[in-house]
């Protein structure tokens, strides 16, 4: 570093502002870090790892409107550069975070522009990503702790928080509340008010298919700690992505979501089309009984053609090959649905977020054409979708990342939980089928609660 006049050294525009160093670790538990209230936790595990937990804020990337997704990743661009990392590729750093449904309305307001004061979303945010200070990635048998700070904090940091992780209990799925009542955004007679003018729309305009949610208010009689909820989301769905991340100081985004967005790895992509839905069923019987409708059914293929030829449509300009998988069925706890998953080669320089923009919202959450559904959906939807079924991961400083579509979700506050739930209207729908639909989505969160 040069010296400034007067032997102080100047800072200059090389100079990393930020250093971040790994060490790898035993077996530990990654519980204090869940626990760490206030300091902006977050967690997020792929169906096929890695299991990455986080803390503490070293560098926020925020924005709004139209452009955020755009903005996030220029603002990302600058704080990579400053910060120089030295460890191996599995413990980099990461930026982890989230978008709001919507790119138009502040996530705080109700339709008509009011302020909706008990919105769960205070905090979130249109877009709001960190690069943590204090992370841990579990991948293939090995652990590596992370810290991002200031020349001299850095490995006092890690000294830190080794002790920690390696004296704590392992993570528990602690006490259980019960759920003291729920409330339901729309009432049965308000939601057949809504999907009949969605089918309304869909008759008499371009409009062909639209995604409509409702949300579900859970009061406990106790806390339900972070730990214990994503132990438990674990157990039940191992082959979704969970994740949790803090919006405040009190409140969590958490789900556990089986739809994959977009995974890029270099010159690799892998996506998917997840839409159309029937119950799991009550005995294997039932099960293959309504897979068996999932598979005959003209109108779930339809809704879910419209996702296969929106990703295709959409990626053609900015991949190299992409190659669409037989379609598959994905079974979950309580509901099944159809999936095709698609891969293919993308160039080593195209950021992950620019696939995000090109992606969301997918029919499987928005609708066909995306503008006039996005519209519709703002004028019908009593609620504020906030994260909700919007795209939420983590990026590298290469563009690499992952993002899964934030649904099977909710927001945790104290002893407050707000769970989101939608489902696909296309022309014939039928109002009590898919408020049955919404009621399995509601359940294999609300399940897991108590
Ligand atoms: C919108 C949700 O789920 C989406 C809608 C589906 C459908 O309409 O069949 C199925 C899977 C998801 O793509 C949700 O879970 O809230």
């Amino acid at each position: 570093m040069e010296n400034a006049p007067g032997g102080q050294p100047s800072p200059t525009t090389e100079s990393p502002a930020l250093v971040s160093r790994s060490r790898q670790l035993g077996d530990v538990s990654v519980q204090p870090i869940l626990e760490a209230s206030s300091r902006r936790r977050l967690s997020w595990t792929a169906p096929t790892g890695p299991e990455i937990v986080g803390c503490g804020v070293a560098a926020s990337l925020t924005a709004t409107g139209p452009s955020r997704i755009d903005d996030v990743r220029e603002q990302a661009e600058t704080q990579f550069a400053r910060l120089d990392y030295d460890g191996p590729t599995v413990g980099r750093p990461r930026a982890f975070g989230g978008f709001s449904f919507h790119d138009q309305r502040p996530v705080t307001e109700t339709p008509n522009g009011s302020d909706r004061g008990d919105s769960p979303w205070e905090g979130f945010g249109p877009a709001r990503f960190v690069i943590p200070r204090v992370q841990v990635v579990s991948a293939a048998d090995e652990t590596w702790l992370t810290a991002v700070g200031s020349d001299d904090a850095v490995s006092t940091e890690l000294d830190r928080w080794q002790t920690r992780l390696e004296s704590a209990p392992a993570v528990t799925s602690g006490e259980s509340p019960t759920i003291e009542s729920q409330e339901r955004s729309t009432p049965t007679d308000a939601w057949r008010r809504q999907v009949h003018r969605a089918v309304e729309t869909i008759e008499s305009t371009e409009l062909q298919k639209i995604v409509l949610a409702q949300s579900l208010t859970a009061t406990l009689d106790g806390d339900l700690a972070l730990p214990t909820i994503l132990t438990r989301l674990q157990r039940r769905y191992p082959a979704c992505y969970r994740f949790a991340i803090d919006g405040t100081d009190s409140s969590s985004f958490f789900g556990a979501t089986p739809e994959r967005l977009i995974a890029k790895d270099g010159t690799t992509f892998e996506t998917e089309a997840l839409a159309g839905s029937v119950p799991r069923g009550e005995t294997p019987e039932a099960e293959t009984s309504h897979a068996a409708d999932l598979r005959r059914s003209e109108k779930l293929d339809a809704e879910h053609a419209f996702v296969v030829d929106a990703i295709r449509t959409n990626l053609t300009a900015l991949v190299e090959s992409i190659t669409v998988r037989p379609q598959t069925i994905k079974r979950l706890a309580t509901i099944q649905h159809l999936q095709t998953p698609m891969h293919g080669r993308i160039g080593a320089n195209t950021h992950v977020l620019d696939i995000v923009r090109a992606l969301h919202p997918t029919p499987a959450v928005g609708g066909v054409p995306q503008t006039q559904a996005c519209e519709t959906i703002r004028a019908i939807e009593p609620i504020d979708r906030g994260w909700y079924a919007a795209p939420i991961g983590w990026f590298d400083e290469h563009g690499d990342g992952e993002f899964a579509v934030g649904i099977r979700s909710g927001v945790i506050a104290g002893e407050t939980v707000t769970l989101f739930a939608g489902n696909g209207i296309v022309a014939g729908s039928d109002a009590d089928e898919e408020a049955a639909e919404i009621d399995l989505k509601f359940r294999s969160i609300l399940d897991e609660l108590h």
